[in-house]
């Protein structure tokens, strides 16, 4: 098995010289939501386009959320919603799927010890979590530190990462990951992520830091309570519209930054 052909060719290039190649890709409703009230989390996506985002998570280095869904959603992202590979070697090469190197952008370790994402380390059944939190001035002590010891006990790797009024630097990240071997970055969200993404595109290629923009719309409303992402027209301008494809119910429409 293999790749829808229209993503395989749409992130046929996804290199950049010098950072990681960034998609940013989400589900969301016809009025732009990506979660249900109080940020309850919604299966958005249909059978084929949640094959589809597996798929995705095939072809990055990486898999990057916010701890806001990483607490609230306790996330896998892992690949288990493609068919299984087949064994004969001359069509799969006999490999597993490729599975993405989930990062948590997690300022405080907030990050519970428990989650899946850890677990499934722990049992052999995905890869270690990076979790990024903001860099200190002095040497970690008292609370912080302890937090940071239970993670690294529990399998992550903690990356310290300049930040600003607790955002990690979008910069700062991205660069940290590439020194540490990641070509390619997808971004799946929640809602701070995605703005804090859509703020890193101009039209300017050496500046931008943003490559694609995903995103699935399921056809359902949500309504005034769900949870929405903002975006500045400014930013979201400098997107160019590249193809629309429609999967079982759902329309994915995809943009080159
Ligand atoms: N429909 C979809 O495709 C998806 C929906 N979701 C939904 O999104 C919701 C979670 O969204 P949020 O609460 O906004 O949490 P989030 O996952 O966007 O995490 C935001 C938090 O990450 C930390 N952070 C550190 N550096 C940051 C930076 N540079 N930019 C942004 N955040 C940074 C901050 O503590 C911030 O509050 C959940 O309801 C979840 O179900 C999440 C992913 C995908
Ligand atoms: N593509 C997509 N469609 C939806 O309907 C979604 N709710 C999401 N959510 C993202 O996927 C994460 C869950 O991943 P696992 O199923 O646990 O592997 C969730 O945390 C969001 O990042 N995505």
């Amino acid at each position: 098995m293999a790749a829808p052909t229209f993503l395989a060719n749409f992130l046929k290039d996804n290199q950049y010289p010098g950072r990681p190649y960034v998609t940013l890709t989400f589900a969301q409703s016809l009025d732009a939501k990506i979660a249900g009230k109080a940020g309850k989390q919604l299966i958005l996506s249909g059978k084929e386009s949640m094959k589809m985002t597996h798929w995705m998570r095939t072809m990055h280095d990486a898999i990057l959320v916010g701890i806001g869904t990483a607490l609230n959603d306790d996330p896998q992202l892992n690949t288990r919603h493609l068919p299984p590979r087949d064994p004969e070697p001359a069509t799969d090469h006999g490999k597993p799927y490729h599975l993405p190197r989930p990062i948590v952008l997690d300022s405080q370790l907030r990050l519970s010890p428990g989650c899946k994402l850890l677990k499934n380390f722990r049992s052999g059944n995905g890869r270690r979590p990076w979790v990024v939190c903001a860099a200190t001035d002095a040497a970690e002590h008292g609370d912080r530190a302890s937090r940071r010891q239970v993670l690294e006990d529990a399998g992550a790797r903690v990356l310290s990462v300049p930040s600003i009024d607790g955002f990690i630097s979008i910069p700062g990240l991205l660069d940290a990951i590439y020194n540490r071997g990641i070509r390619s970055l997808m971004v799946e969200g929640g809602a701070t992520v995605i703005k804090s993404f859509f703020d890193q595109l101009t039209p300017h290629p050496e500046t931008r830091l943003v490559d694609s923009v995903i995103v699935t719309v399921a056809p359902l409303f949500v309504g005034n309570d769900g949870v929405g992402y903002g975006v500045e027209m400014e930013k979201a301008s400098s997107l160019r519209y590249t193809e629309t494809v429609h999967l079982g119910d759902d329309t994915i429409i995809m943009f080159k930054a």
